[in-house]
């Protein structure tokens, strides 16, 4: 039976721990914060939980465009119920993961590992030392794990800006920003990013005043430009202040609050400061130079396609390889490790079909190929660009902003990418993923009924615009 020892528990870690478990590998998973990881216990599943009341408020601000007028209050927002429903989603669904893992088999470390040398000899197994965490927090004793195969999917942590360390009370990180008892009166969020984008959505939508602090010239700097243009106008419109070409380069706390310094000498004032300047992959105290591995730029294990590093045997996985810091890329990159390792027939990841999605009102969702690459002529493409306030649902539901695109192929049709911003493009950007993963045409989107009416119907639509070019050629 091959021995498998993951460490980490998050998507990357749970996933293949599940792959390898259906079949029938002897599993071992040393994690240090609990199933699921970063990814539920602090990042992904608490933020967009966080976002979902955020969300109710964006109705109740809405409904009175539609004819309910209700009591628009901040005083009404339970700040602590909310962190508090956070919290207990986010271990709830981290006790979900365990169980399943524990019914498949799968034993679970509380704990830390680390690499270190394989026995001597032909065929030696790997070793993994894992120091597994007491309950009052101390370290218990060692135990060495042999490996056949061992996994490293070991996440990524908040990156600190020296001068700007968070204290957990003015300046925070993302993951402290669930301790507060009350609102901000003013928030700064440092970083325009897809994590500050979020932050300042939902918190502009609780009532709170929000500056944001962006290096460039606009939010999402990697993302497709109209989508963060129709963002920063919808945050504009909801009284947030963009300070542009802004790079932080300390943040000092005053009595009552934050100053924030930036490098061309600026300042910004508030009463606290968020700090969503990316991650830092957790690579360090592994033991990668006991087993030869040596970090890539920027602290990352750097993975072939099927995840493997430069060592047979072991396999790295998720945020710690840097190649796309998403859970959905994570978990397949963790799962495609465990067929390669157990000898199943594997396909390589292939990260122009990866969907995702900004939790933002309205949400921004791409897949495949980006208007930016098809403009610089690296991809030759027809596009479509069609806005959502033609669509009837739209009018009937008083959404005043949003588009979808859709690119193809210029000869064949098929599509190669699209853009969704709509309130839901989170869930209306499949149809579109699943036309670029299977190489669809826009015909074959265009002869799929959509339901009358609805926001899908301008995905078809999109696609009919794209198929009438067609004709034309
Ligand atoms: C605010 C925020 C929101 C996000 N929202 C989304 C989203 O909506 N959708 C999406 O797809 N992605 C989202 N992401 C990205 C997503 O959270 C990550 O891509 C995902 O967590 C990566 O999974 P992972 O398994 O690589 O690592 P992690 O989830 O970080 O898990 C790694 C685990 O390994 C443990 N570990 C580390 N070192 C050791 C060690 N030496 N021994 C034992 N255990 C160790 C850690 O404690 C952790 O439990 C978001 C990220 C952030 C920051
Ligand atoms: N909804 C989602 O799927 C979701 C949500 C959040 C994060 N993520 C994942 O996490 C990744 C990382 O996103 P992120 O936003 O945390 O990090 P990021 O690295 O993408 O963005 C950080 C931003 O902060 C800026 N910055 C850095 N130092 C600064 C300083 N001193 N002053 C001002 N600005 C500074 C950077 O220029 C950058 O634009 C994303 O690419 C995404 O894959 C996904």
């Amino acid at each position: 039976m091959t021995k498998i020892v993951i460490i980490g528990g998050g998507p990357a870690g749970y996933e293949a721990a599940l792959a390898a478990a259906s079949y029938g590998a002897d599993i071992t998973v040393v994690d240090s914060d609990g199933m699921g990881g970063a990814c539920v216990l602090w990042d992904c599943v608490p933020s967009k939980t966080f976002i979902a009341s955020a969300g109710i408020r964006t109705e109740v601000r809405r409904a009175v465009d539609l004819g309910i007028n209700l009591k628009y209050d901040g005083a009404l927002v339970s700040l602590p119920q909310i962190h508090e429903r956070v919290r207990d989603l986010a271990f709830a669904q981290s006790s979900d993961i365990r169980s399943r893992l524990l019914t498949e088999g799968v034993r679970i470390i509380h704990g830390r590992g680390r690499l270190t040398e394989p026995e001597a000899g032909f065929a030696a197994r790997h070793r993994v030392v894992a120091t597994p965490f007491e309950l009052d927090g101390a370290d218990g004793p060692e135990e060495i794990l042999e490996a056949d195969v061992v996994l490293v999917a070991t996440g990524a942590s908040p990156r600190v800006v020296p001068g700007a360390e968070p204290d957990g009370e003015r300046i925070l990180n993302w993951r402290q920003m669930y301790d507060l008892n009350d609102f901000p009166e003013h928030l700064v969020v440092v970083g325009s990013g897809v994590t500050g984008a979020e932050f300042v959505h939902a918190y502009t939508e609780l009532g709170v005043q929000v500056t944001m602090v962006s290096s460039r010239d606009r939010v999402l700097p990697g993302e497709d430009e109209d989508a963060a243009l129709v963002l920063e106008d919808v945050l504009a419109e909801r009284g947030v202040k963009l300070v542009k070409h802004a790079r932080a380069d300390r943040v000092e706390r005053t009595a009552d609050g934050v100053i924030v310094h930036l490098a061309d000498g600026r300042t910004v004032e508030g009463s606290h400061c968020l700090m969503t300047v990316g991650s830092v992959p957790n690579t360090s105290g592994l033991g990668l130079e006991a087993v030869g591995i040596e970090l890539a730029r920027g602290g990352y294990l750097q993975v072939d396609r099927v995840s493997r590093t430069a060592v047979p045997g072991i396999y790295a996985a998720g945020d710690c390889t840097g190649l796309l810091p998403l859970a959905s890329v994570a978990a397949m990159q963790g799962r495609i490790a465990m067929y390669h390792s157990l000898g199943e027939g594997v396909t390589p990841i292939k990260l122009k079909t990866v969907a995702s999605a900004i939790f933002t009102r309205p949400e921004i969702a791409t897949v495949g190929v980006t208007q930016a690459a098809i403009d610089s002529g690296e991809y030759p493409a027809r596009t479509v660009m069609l806005p959502l306030a033609t669509n009837p649902r739209a009018k009937m539901s008083g959404l005043r902003r949003g588009f979808v695109k859709i690119f193809c192929r210029p000869a064949t049709g098929v599509v190669i990418g699209g853009v969704v911003v709509a309130p839901n493009a989170s869930e209306l950007i499949l149809p579109i993923a699943l036309s670029v993963q299977n190489k669809l045409m826009v015909s074959d989107l265009a002869q799929t009924f959509s339901v009358y009416p609805s926001l899908s119907g301008s995905v078809t639509e999109a696609a009919r615009q794209l198929v009438r070019h067609d004709d034309l050629d």
